[in-house]
């Protein structure tokens, strides 16, 4: 991905979308510490009461909301998981990732070089998206391992981060099986994400705990320390197809297991909240969440991303909004 300038004005806006683009060193793991992770405990009233006060707290207006509004769109993975995908759909989307807001916002607001952070997509879809991403430096992502339960044989599930590498997927998002969290079967879940840490070979594998269906916070913080040990480049909450998808309260459990896994180790692994973030607004949440908890050096796409398929269209209305000072239908900014 290219670097992204923007004409709007501060210092603040400038920092945040002109931060160079870097990717930070895999995660290796380190060996399983139970004791590490039967130590990570959550005070939920606390993590609420931190989470109720940030969406009204934490604003930024005009030129810096349009620079945040942009590195949001850096961060998003823009996907489609849908069984009634077609190469054409598919298509469609990435020539979105590649110019994400429409030209002559773009040519407004100053903004070149933006494209989102990635795209994401079923196997089935990985050499149509490769293909039309072709030179733009974008990567593919790939749901895998029996993407979203995550109940298939454990050798299929090996074998289709296989396929998805051979393809030209260069993210894999795996699913965790969510019965080794429930029984506290915390070996079976190092070792099942390591094997499959070690099927993305170089691709980067981000692990989607399903956290709507963990049971509790506790699990979330212990299950977010077990897939780090075992390599996780990126932790991710949901598949978007749980009842339950991204939260703030799980998202700030997941950050503070990062930066306890950072201090640790001197690693740093990246977030990603998926499912259900569709307005600009919550964008801009959750980079105030990130940029308070972990710090500037987390914004940006190789630590930072949205799992998102609809927030784009959002994003886009908002900038025309801060270009033109009204408000357009949804329908009249394609997302793919
Ligand atoms: O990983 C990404 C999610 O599946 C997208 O969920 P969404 O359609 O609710 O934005």
């Amino acid at each position: 991905m290219t670097g992204i300038t923007t004409k709007t004005d501060g210092a603040a806006s400038t920092a945040l979308a002109q931060l160079p683009q870097v990717q930070t060193p895999r995660n290796p793991g380190t060996a399983l510490d139970l004791d590490v992770v039967l130590s990570q405990r959550v005070n939920t009233s606390a993590v609420e009461r931190r989470c109720a006060t940030l969406p009204g707290r934490r604003t930024v207006k005009k030129d810096y909301q349009a620079a945040w509004l942009a590195k949001a769109i850096s961060c998003i993975d823009l996907t489609t998981l849908a069984g009634d995908d077609t190469e054409g759909r598919v298509r469609r989307l990435c020539a979105k990732a590649r110019q994400p807001v429409r030209a002559d916002l773009l040519e407004a607001l100053g903004l070149t070089g933006l494209t989102t952070g990635a795209v994401c997509v079923y196997h089935e879809m990985v050499p149509t998206a490769v293909d039309a991403l072709k030179g733009s430096g974008i990567p593919v992502a790939a749901v895998s391992t029996g993407f979203p339960a995550g109940l298939s044989p454990f050798h299929l599930r090996l074998a289709e981060i296989g396929e998805s590498v051979s393809a030209g997927a260069a993210e894999i998002d795996i699913v965790i099986s969510r019965r080794h969290v429930l029984t506290g079967n915390w070996q079976a879940l190092y070792d099942e994400m390591k094997a499959f840490r070690e099927a993305c070979g170089d691709a980067r594998i981000k692990a989607i705990l399903a956290t709507g269906e963990l049971g509790s916070l506790r699990n979330v913080a212990r299950a977010s320390m077990v897939c780090m040990m075992a390599g996780a480049d990126f932790i991710k909450t949901s598949t978007g197809k749980e009842s339950v998808n991204a939260t703030l309260p799980v998202s700030l459990v997941m950050i503070r297991a990062i930066r306890a896994y950072h201090t640790a180790t001197g690693v740093r692994v990246g977030y990603k909240p998926a499912g259900g973030i569709s307005k600009a607004k919550d964008s801009l949440t959750y980079l105030a969440l990130i940029k308070e908890e972990l710090g500037d050096r987390w914004l940006q796409p190789d630590l930072f991303r949205f799992g998102a398929s609809s927030l784009l269209g959002d994003i886009e209305r908002q900038l025309e909004h801060h270009v033109t000072g009204a408000y357009s239908a949804s329908w009249r900014h394609a997302t793919g």
